[in-house]
C-alpha cells in the first residue's frame, strides 16, 4: 500500500518475499531497493525505479524484530482477526534525537507494517506497505 501522508494518494500492492531470517528484509519499502541478482530483471525501468528517493526511509527486519523488543506481549498492540499487531519505536537516521513509531502485524509468519508516524513528519512522506514471509 502506498500512502502520501496527507491523503493525496492511496493505492494498493502487495509483494510477498519467501527468504531467510539471516537476509535483510525491507518491511517499508518497495522490492525494488532490493538487489536485482536475475540478469532478465534488470531492466532500464527496474533500475531507474530502485533509485531511492530521498525521502524514503527503509525499515529492516532486524530493526522491526528490535524495536518491538522480539514481537514480545509489552509490545501488543491489538488483535486482528489473522494476526497479532505491535507497536515500536525506530530512530530516525536522519535526526537520531526523533523517533519513528509503528505499527508491525505479524500474521502466521507474514510481517508488515501498517503505519508509521514520525516526531518530525515530512512534508510529502510516502509510506509503502509490503508484506513478507518471516521466520520468528
Ligand atoms: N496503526 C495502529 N495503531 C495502533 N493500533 C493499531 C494500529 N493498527 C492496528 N492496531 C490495533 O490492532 C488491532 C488489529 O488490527 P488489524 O489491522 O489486524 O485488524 P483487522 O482488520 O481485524 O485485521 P485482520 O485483517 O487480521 O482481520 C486493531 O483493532 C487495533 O487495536
Amino acid at each position: 500500500m502506498f500512502l502520501l501522508q496527507n491523503d493525496e494518494l492511496e493505492y494498493e500492492t502487495k509483494t510477498q518475499t519467501k527468504s531467510t531470517q539471516s537476509e535483510t528484509f525491507y518491511t517499508a519499502c518497495s522490492d525494488l531497493n532490493r538487489p536485482v541478482h536475475n540478469d532478465h530483471a534488470k531492466t532500464s525501468e527496474v533500475l531507474n525505479l530502485a533509485e531511492k528517493p530521498s525521502n524514503m526511509r527503509v525499515f529492516t527486519f532486524d530493526e522491526l524484530k528490535e524495536a518491538t523488543k522480539k514481537f514480545c506481549r509489552d509490545s501488543d498492540i491489538g488483535e486482528g482477526g489473522f494476526g497479532t499487531v505491535y507497536k515500536g519505536v525506530i530512530k530516525s537516521l536522519e535526526h537520531p534525537f526523533d523517533e519513528i513509531q509503528v505499527a508491525v502485524k505479524l500474521s502466521n509468519g507474514l510481517l508488515s507494517v501498517l503505519n508509521c508516524s514520525s516526531s518530525r513528519p515530512l512534508p510529502r512522506w510516502m509510506f509503502v506497505r509490503e508484506e513478507i514471509r518471516v521466520f520468528v
